[in-house]
């Protein structure tokens, strides 16, 4: 790759941003870069910092110090207009009295798109966020999903490549939330947008971005892709964060010597630890074949697998998570264990990873795989 080339891959660069509002700094110089085309979730508990970087980007605010490039320009002072984005937000920001066609051509209005083109790029917003045949109604007269596509289709309209998202599901029900994330994601890649999207819910960023910037208190704790923070948090925060249910963190001094032995890396036996292992990763085994024992506190079952909550001799409490109905009853004492390569250790004092990070794994053989017979299906899929 040549260095024009990299340099045309990254749609934007921070470097080195800080914001305080008075004497609370509330992003603290952090450089981040987001790949063009991707969709990249910025996200963290409430407070950390998404909505303000997130309008550091758009230019609705002014960074203290650091630069923020967009396509390679400098753009820390240009006003949000100058800087070619769109933006979606939760609140949708739809204007009452107009009707959904009015409140997509708005912009294009506003900035004089000719009136041909306006009819053709609303037939295809319509067309992409599946709203034809809503084009008169007002935004009270639709659903809350209805309305966050009206506010996807003036972004899409607007024709820029870079769109800011601001927990755009957060006013919609589970269910509604779940296909319109699908729609997002969907589109995204249609479009080859490069999309920021803040969320505080980690399912949301497990399950559409392409990376995920993981943020607390104004600084990046981890960034990678989801798997990527999955399998390898680097941090007890990142392992408590990521999961539903997230990876369960036990005090290493409470666990029989036998097990803690197992997996505590060499020369960091000294401080107090703690060792995470995710839901799926412990075992169930019999009493007899353990010194390491759980007592069932409660069971619920979700169709495809089942919780099985247990209090642990030293004081924490785990849920394991079964992929069988569990027939399990409360009070029932049960043996546990892990395999040592699924066990993650954690410094107690400031969270850091002890544990090394695994090589990456090889790539699956079926990826890599031959692919001659894949053209040659080519022809005969198209005659058929
Ligand atoms: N205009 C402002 N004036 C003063 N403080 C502000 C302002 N905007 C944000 N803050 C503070 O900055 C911190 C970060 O806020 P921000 O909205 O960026 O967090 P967030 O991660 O997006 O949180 P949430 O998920 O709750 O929206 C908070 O403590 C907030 O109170």
């Amino acid at each position: 790759m040549t260095m024009q080339n990299e340099k045309n891959d990254i749609a934007i660069r921070l470097s080195g941003i800080s914001k305080s509002w008075g004497a609370h700094q509330v992003i603290k110089s952090l450089d981040l870069e987001f790949e063009r085309g991707q969709l990249v979730a910025l996200l963290g508990p409430s407070g950390c910092g998404k909505s303000t970087l997130l309008r550091l980007l758009a230019g609705l605010e002014t960074p203290d110090s650091g630069s923020v490039e967009i396509d390679g320009k400098d753009v820390t002072t240009a006003t949000p207009s100058a800087r070619g984005l769109s933006m979606v937000f939760q609140s949708y920001a739809l204007f009452p009295h107009l009707s959904v066609a009015e409140n997509i051509c708005f912009g294009m209005q506003v900035r004089g798109v000719h009136a041909a083109e306006r009819r053709q790029r609303l037939l295809d917003a319509l067309e992409l966020t599946n709203l034809q045949g809503l084009e008169q109604r007002k935004p009270a007269q639709l659903s809350g999903g209805q309305r966050q596509r009206v506010a996807l289709a003036r972004a899409i309209v607007a024709g820029h490549s870079i769109c800011l998202m601001d927990e755009p599901l957060s006013n919609l029900d589970a269910k509604l939330r779940h296909s319109v994330r699908h729609e997002i994601r969907a589109l995204q890649q249609r479009l080859n947008m490069t999309v920021v999207y803040v969320t505080h819910d980690q399912t949301e960023a497990m399950g559409m971005a392409d990376k995920i910037v993981l943020m607390n208190a104004g600084s990046i704790v981890q960034s990678g892709t989801p798997a990527e923070l999955y399998e390898t948090p680097s941090s007890a925060f990142s392992a408590a964060f990521i999961g539903s249910p997230p990876m369960m963190l036990m005090d290493a001094e409470k666990l029989p010597a036998a097990l803690r032995a197992s997996v505590i890396p060499v020369g960091t036996g000294q401080e107090k630890q703690l060792i995470g292992v995710r839901p799926e990763h412990f075992r169930i085994v019999a009493p007899s074949s353990t010194e390491f024992f759980g007592t069932v506190t409660g069971v619920e079952f979700q169709g495809a697998e089942s919780y099985i909550y247990l209090d642990l001799p030293g004081g924490d409490a785990i849920i394991v998570r079964s992929p069988e109905k569990s027939l399990l009853k409360l009070g029932d004492r049960v043996g546990l264990g892990w395999d040592p390569v699924d066990a993650h250790v954690f410094a107690a004092d400031d969270g850091r990873r002890l544990s090394p990070v695994p090589a990456p794994s090889p790539v699956p053989a079926f990826l890599t795989a031959d692919t001659s017979n894949v053209h040659s299906l080519q022809p005969r899929a198209a005659a058929l």
